[in-house]
């Protein structure tokens, strides 16, 4: 998969801003605030219909306009794609080759990202890893987001009804609870099983990354940790089955606290390295070697379930890594298309001669400055 060439149209400090990106490395450059991480959201917004940093569509518009559009033209599979992206404050539209399309056809294009707050992956809250078990472990499943938002809005729905019973505020009785409650089982337990259908693959792959970069020295073990307890090799079914017993036992508590105390958005990922707790115990740089290696075990399932490489968008992250990890992400990327920004270069244009375009952002203008 690649990224032929985008078209921002008051994206950001972007009024107005076309480029064809190189089909390997493309190192964005330039000084702070300039337009670089722009860039990339641009990308990502592109592929998931959403920023990975923007709460609100409206941040991303122009501050002087109401209206933004992406164009992002895309080889997939040896098909041209053009992915037009129409946004405005609470309305935004996905055009696919001319035609409105939803948005889970995007499922089918595949982008990772490493930045910054990914750090908090390891060393953040439970939270933290769940986000990474939604938009990156999720993204390897197409189904997956849909079956994830069906559940969110459950959950959201039956949070409010426990609210409501409660305080005595509705006529509606516990079987309305009930209605709920089915539809909670049924996507909760579908949630999980595709998490852990993923992850089944997905960690042999980041512990064999991890014992290569680390060169034997550390054994990666990550580990689903459910707030119901399930034995390993479970089917949907039988998840189903538990999460209805368990989640039934504990319905008058949940009234009481008005909150749905059971299910995958109470789930977490256990990470340790060599037996030893990550977060607690990891030092910064394990941390990051950690968050690499699973970002990079991403591309390599992607790679093995669709035959192709997904696009990487590397921001500010790559000069974090010491010297070794760099080689051994840019050894990786070598049949990746990649956008990396930094506001410093560090002599990484040495490493990847004939492999990449060096971009210079100035003030939301982009130029071709050298190839690599
Ligand atoms: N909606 C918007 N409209 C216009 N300009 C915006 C908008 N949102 C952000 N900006 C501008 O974009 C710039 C920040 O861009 P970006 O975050 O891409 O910087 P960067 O080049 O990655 O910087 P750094 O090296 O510090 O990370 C700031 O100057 C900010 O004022």
């Amino acid at each position: 998969m690649r990224v032929i060439n985008v078209t921002l149209k008051n994206f950001r400090n972007y009024q107005e801003e076309s480029f064809q990106p190189h089909q390997a490395i493309n190192i964005i450059t330039g000084s702070n605030a300039q337009g670089k991480t722009n860039l990339l959201e641009s990308i990502y917004y592109t592929f998931r219909g959403r920023s990975f940093r923007a709460e609100r569509d409206k941040d991303i518009i122009h501050w002087q306009n109401d209206t933004t559009t992406i164009r992002t033209g895309v080889l997939l599979n040896s098909r041209n794609v053009d992915i037009k992206w129409k946004i405005k404050e609470n309305n935004k539209k996905l055009i696919i080759n001319g035609i409105d399309t939803p948005r889970a056809e995007l499922d089918h294009f595949g982008v990772v990202l490493f930045c910054p707050e990914d750090l908090y992956l390891v060393k953040g809250s439970p939270q933290e890893r769940r986000k990474f078990l939604d938009n990156d472990v999720g993204s390897l499943n197409p189904g997956y987001s849909k079956t994830w938002r069906q559940y969110a809005r459950v959950l959201t729905q039956r949070n409010t009804l426990l609210k409501e019973i409660r305080d005595k505020r509705t006529s509606q009785t516990q079987d309305m609870l009930e209605v709920w409650d089915e539809q909670l089982y049924r996507h909760g337990a579908r949630v999980i099983y595709l998490r852990l259908q993923i992850l089944k693959k997905l960690i042999p792959i980041a512990r064999s990354i991890h014992h290569k970069i680390t060169e034997g020295a550390e054994e990666l073990q990550a580990k689903y940790l459910s707030s119901l307890a399930l034995e390993p090799g479970l089917t949907e079914e039988q998840i189903y089955q538990i999460f209805f017993k368990t989640g039934q036992k504990m319905r008058p508590t949940e009234i009481q606290r008005c909150q749905t105390m059971l299910g995958p958005h109470r789930d977490d990922l256990s990470l340790s390295l060599n037996g030893i707790e990550a977060r607690s115990f990891g030092s910064q740089g394990q941390q990051r070697t950690v968050t690499l290696s699973l970002k990079l075990s991403q591309l390599e399932l992607w790679y093995r379930e669709f035959g192709d490489y997904p696009i990487l968008l590397l921001d500010d992250v790559l000069f974090e890594l010491d010297h070794s990890r760099q080689s051994m992400l840019l050894d990786k990327i070598n049949k990746v298309q990649t956008f990396i920004t930094t506001s410093f270069t560090g002599g990484i244009e040495n490493t990847i001669k004939g492999a990449g375009l060096l971009w210079q952002v100035n003030a939301g203008n982009l130029t071709a400055k050298e190839e690599l």
